[in-house]
């Protein structure tokens, strides 16, 4: 599924309605009516007493008229009362379109405009003059009309206020209608976008429209894909809305992709089920080579090595330090070991590793260099020799990142050419590109791909919805996961998987986006394993469940 930012969504919208000829009022009529199916099906399933408790936040597509809802006949939705707030421009004409297709299935709706109706202007201002002949009830805001509107057996809200023309926080009555709504307590569904939500980022603004359902217009908004966005939307529906879904020429490249079964197969080349040929040997599997441990995080290097042998690595060497081996000999039968020389006896690792740790991988595919490594004297030239003297894929995760942070190694030591990927949770990333942690979060995608394109790797931006940059800009975000996943290992088997999917012969974007598309599947299966308490999920137990 591909999403996109609000600029992308503007110019796509322009060349369905410019280049191609689409008018514009067919497609407002289009997105209404979605709203309008998709708030009526709402309504069946709390009839049916089949709402779930809380959004699950999925996002998902739906193609017209596909999901069974046949226009409702009044007697279907007899107490249904939907409060519309209608914004100024396209979104609120969304809203109108809405109510209309509403008043049509005789659910009862009332409008509530956030301005002057006489100041919509355009499309918005065709359907405000329609509903006005049509003689749909509505108001402009005064404070407290939610509240009364509450009072008088409104049993749902449509947020028609802000859409992708939206800049900035909520300002004057758009603020305090987005507040009233949600003080309301009463289901909102949100047209396009949640009101007060940075479409592009997923960064939320005081106030900010908290919907049970978001019906996302023609394209996936890539602000509904990252918290806090995320939540605010709630669960998520993509509707077809007549913009051909074949992008114009030259956007495929820039436009995001969310990471599912068939992107992993479409965009990426990737066969989830792909199958082994009979006459595969180990050989055929690939060998991971992995710097990892030390002696007070030896775990992070079973946890690495063992992800990557459960990837479908043919065979895995551990090189750790020599004082680590007599304490992990046989903990995984079918790991190979090697003691990484120059061990001052601390379990600690020393630059005089490198040279040994090249060799090594001269009969190996791949390298992960980083979980559980700890810090240690001549660190940065341990790792400057691995990062320019390795000819083979490079996994860079945990204290490996935070080395070349400290040594601005990026911009200081030689660009590879073999492919790099590197896995830095938001703080490790906060180090790598000089921000705070909270300048990361405020906009992951944005700087996750501008950061793969400057230094040319493949970046696991990781985190609830991780994102993975590709080094020609592409940008992937996974939705699988748990939160039970948040525990310490996590990353370390994740580093695993992928250098153990790099092993069998994937590029690294695709070792990338389907090492965390695994990981988080594996997570959830790990979790529902947990039928307790699924925060008691180990890091151990996403490997099992791989
Ligand atoms: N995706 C599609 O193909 C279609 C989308 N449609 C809908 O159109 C909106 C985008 O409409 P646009 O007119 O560009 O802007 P908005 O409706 O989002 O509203 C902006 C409107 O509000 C004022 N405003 C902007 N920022 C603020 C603020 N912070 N506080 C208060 N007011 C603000 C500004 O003056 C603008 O006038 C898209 O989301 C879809 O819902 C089409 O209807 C169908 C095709
Ligand atoms: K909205």
């Amino acid at each position: 599924m591909r999403m996109v930012t609000s600029e992308q969504m503007r110019a796509i919208d322009r060349h369905a309605i410019e280049q191609i000829g689409i008018p514009a009022v067919a497609l407002m009529e289009n997105a209404g009516r979605a709203i309008a199916e998709e708030v009526l099906a709402f309504c069946r399933l709390r009839r049916e007493g089949r709402l779930p408790e809380h959004p699950a936040e999925t996002i998902r597509e739906r193609q017209a008229g596909t999901n069974g809802e046949e226009r409702d006949s009044a007697q279907e939705h007899p107490a249904e009362h939907w409060l519309i707030l209608v914004g100024k421009g396209n979104n609120g004409g969304d809203g109108l379109v809405c109510a209309r297709h509403l008043a049509d299935a005789d659910v009862q709706v009332s409008l509530l405009y956030a301005e002057e109706p006489e100041r919509l202007g355009g499309e918005a201002g065709l359907q405000h003059n329609i509903a006005a002949a049509l003689g749909l009830p509505g108001e402009v805001y005064t404070p407290g009309a939610v509240a009364a509107a509450r009072s008088r057996g409104v049993t749902g809200i449509v947020d028609a206020l802000l859409g992708t023309g939206a800049k900035g926080a909520p300002r004057g009555d758009y603020a305090s209608l987005i507040r009233e709504a949600n003080e309301s307590r009463l289901p909102i569904v949100a047209a396009d976008i949640p009101s007060g939500l940075d479409a592009d980022t997923g960064m939320v603004h005081d106030p900010c429209i908290q919907a049970r359902i978001t019906v996302c217009l023609a394209f996936l908004k890539t602000g509904l894909t990252q918290y806090p966005g995320a939540k605010a939307a709630g669960d998520v529906i993509v509707r077809y809305i007549g913009i051909p879904r074949a992008l114009p020429p030259g956007f495929a490249a820039e436009v995001g992709v969310l990471l599912t079964e068939e992107s992993l197969r479409g965009e990426l080349g990737v066969d989830p089920g792909r199958r082994r040929e009979a006459d595969g040997h180990k050989g055929t599997y690939g060998h991971v080579l992995l710097a990892a441990g030390s002696l007070t995080m030896s775990g992070a290097g079973l946890l690495a090595a063992k992800a990557a042998l459960r990837a479908g690595s043919g065979l895995v060497t551990w090189a750790l330090p020599e004082a680590l081996l007599p304490h992990v000999l046989g903990a995984v039968p079918e790991l190979m070991l090697a003691p990484a020389t120059g061990d001052p006896g601390a379990g600690a690792w020393n630059a005089a590793a490198a040279p040994e740790l090249l060799r090594l991988l001269a009969a190996r595919d791949v390298l992960a260099v980083g979980p559980g490594l700890g810090r240690f004297l001549g660190e940065d030239g341990f790792l400057r020799a691995v990062w320019e003297g390795a000819p083979r894929p490079l996994v860079v995760d945990a204290d490996a990142l935070n080395v070349l942070a400290a040594a601005n190694g990026l911009a200081a030591w030689q660009r590879r050419e073999a492919a790099t990927i590197l896995t830095p949770h938001p703080g490790e990333m906060a180090r790598l590109a000089g921000l705070s942690t909270a300048e990361v979060q405020r906009d992951r995608i944005g700087l996750a791909r501008h950061f793969a394109l400057q230094h040319g790797v493949t970046l696991v931006l990781k985190g609830a919805r991780t994102v993975v940059a590709a080094p020609d800009g592409r940008v992937f975000v996974n939705v699988t996961g748990h939160p039970g996943m948040a525990t310490g290992g996590s990353g370390d088997v994740l580093t695993g998987l992928i250098a153990g999917l790099l092993a069998q012969g994937l590029n690294a974007v695709q070792a990338a986006a389907f090492g965390v598309y695994l990981h988080g599947l594996a997570g959830e299966r790990a979790a529902a394993a947990r039928t307790g308490n699924p925060a008691s999920l180990l890091a151990g137990d996403i490997i099992e469940a791989l």
